[in-house]
């Protein structure tokens, strides 16, 4: 005979819970305030009052919101040495002095409190969505967390425990976190567009309205934001390799790979992917942005007020074929292309399901060689629209270096860096570190190390 697990509350979650389980093969029985019109159950489940529930059955999952568990307090001697799974959230950080689960083993001191499944939600407990998906427990009854891990298990999760019931709280705030790992990139990318938007809006609109007294703010709405994009990808991009180009040369400089990165170190390899995928996105509206320009009224008008001009005055101006500026635009764009294309390449590569068939070296040649290629030729880019536009005119003036000047400071220098790491000498000594060699090397003579490796 399957086990038969308790669920207290018939809500959303309740259902979801229910459904979920009884998929896996266990039999469920509800615990409800009003058992016989309760709304539609998961086939195959029973339901009755929380008492009787409670008594068939040795694990409950308390699917209630944490406002109705004075009942709990009320049917305690029901609940003696039963596993109570709490799976309550709150709806803001800091609302209850304690953590739901420390109220709940409060309320009920003859149970064993076990937090855990809050992450889950009812949504995708109902879909399935459960493959690999990891969850955190807690408790203070180890043989009470062993029974919901392996029941856990069953269902397709994956287990992580987090200790005692103190950690209760911690794991209360996880669902409440608002795509943590985002935070830092797009910090970065709206402060880096914000500084090259106000910075090429002054040198461009607001210089070129003082000193010629030309009102060209419309070009705001694609011409500035067609370069901001661009520009803030490609820092971006940079951001995304150089805290591991740092952290080479950190490595190389200690002399070993056994001791801890400084904080914000951690913090930004722990984001590069996130860098990464938001440098993507502004790529493609680069790109976007980039294919609307011939169908723009300022192009299209320029390109024909200047043939009507001629015809008006009856003269034309000598129309040669220009080899440098073929040459030019054409690996200008060609170099865009092929840089947008590895960009995306690597964008589908750090998918966990594209990723995932990868084994790690066929992985790591992409996000690393493949990725160093993409800023070369991305930086490169930069380096020939400088070069065309300096070709055609340079009114420019040193005190108002081009945006794109200023950007491509940044994917140089962990270019050059990346080049000084690939030197045979020293990629022979990284290489080294990273397989666990130390500095202080064992004394070959007496045989004995000094170095641990830990
Ligand atoms: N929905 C979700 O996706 C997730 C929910 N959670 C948590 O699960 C818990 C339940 O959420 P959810 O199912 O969405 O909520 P619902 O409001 O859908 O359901 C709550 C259930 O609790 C029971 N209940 C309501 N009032 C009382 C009361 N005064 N006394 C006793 N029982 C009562 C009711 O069942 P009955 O009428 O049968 O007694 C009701 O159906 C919450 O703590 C929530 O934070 C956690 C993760 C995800
Ligand atoms: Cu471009």
């Amino acid at each position: 005979m399957p086990e038969l697990l308790c669920i207290f509350g018939t809500g959303d979650l309740g259902r979801s819970l229910g459904l979920r389980l009884l998929q896996s093969g266990y039999r469920v029985v509800y615990g409800s305030r009003r058992p016989h019109s309760c709304g539609p159950l998961p086939q195959g489940a029973q339901v009755m009052s929380h008492a009787a529930a409670a008594q068939s059955a040795s694990l409950i999952f308390i699917c209630v919101h944490r406002e109705h568990y004075d009942f709990l307090e009320t049917m305690a001697s029901h609940l003696e040495r039963k596993v109570l799974v709490d799976l309550s959230n709150n709806l803001k950080k800091g609302i209850y002095p304690e953590a739901n689960a420390a109220y709940l083993q409060r309320l009920v001191p003859g149970a064993a409190v076990v937090k855990g499944f809050n992450t889950l939600s009812a949504w995708a407990l109902q879909n399935g969505l459960l493959a690999g998906k990891q969850v955190h427990l807690c408790g203070n009854s180890a043989a009470a967390k062993q029974a919901v891990a392996e029941m856990a298990t069953k269902l397709g999760l994956t287990v992580l425990d987090k200790g005692s019931l103190s950690a209760a709280r911690e794991l209360e705030d996880f669902p409440l976190q608002l795509f943590p790992e985002w935070r830092l990139p797009l910090r970065v990318a709206l402060g880096l567009m914000a500084f090259f938007f106000f910075y090429l809006l002054i040198r461009d609109v607001i210089y070129a309205y003082v000193e010629q007294e030309q009102d060209i703010s419309y070009r705001i709405m694609v011409s500035l934001a067609n370069k901001v994009f661009p520009i803030v990808s490609l820092v971006m991009l940079s951001l995304c390799y150089l805290p591991g180009v740092i952290a080479a040369f950190l490595q190389l400089y200690r002399g070993t790979k056994y001791s801890r990165f400084p904080d914000w170190l951690d913090r930004w390899m722990l984001c590069r992917k996130q860098m990464g995928l938001v440098a993507l996105g502004l790529a493609l509206l680069h790109a976007i942005y980039t294919f609307i320009i011939p169908i723009r009224y300022a192009v299209r008008h320029k390109l024909i007020s200047r043939v009507v001009d001629e015809m008006k005055n009856n003269k034309t101006t000598p129309f040669y074929f220009d080899d440098t500026e073929a040459w030019g635009t054409d690996s200008f764009y060609v170099l865009g292309i092929l840089g947008f294309f590895l960009y995306v390449l690597l964008g589908l590569t750090s998918l966990p399901s594209v990723g995932g068939t990868l084994s790690w070296r066929e992985f790591s040649f992409i996000q690393s060689k493949l990725g160093h290629l993409t800023l070369f030729i991305c930086t490169a880019h930069g380096y020939i629209y400088g070069w065309n536009k300096f070709l055609r005119s340079s009114t420019y003036k040193w005190y108002t270096p081009p945006g794109y000047m200023l950007c491509l400071i940044v994917p140089s220098v962990v270019l050059v860096l990346k080049v000084i790491l690939l030197l045979p000498c020293v990629d022979r000594t990284l290489t080294r570190i990273r397989q666990g060699w130390e500095r202080t090397k064992p004394n070959e003579e007496t045989g004995t190390s000094k170095a641990t490796n830990l």
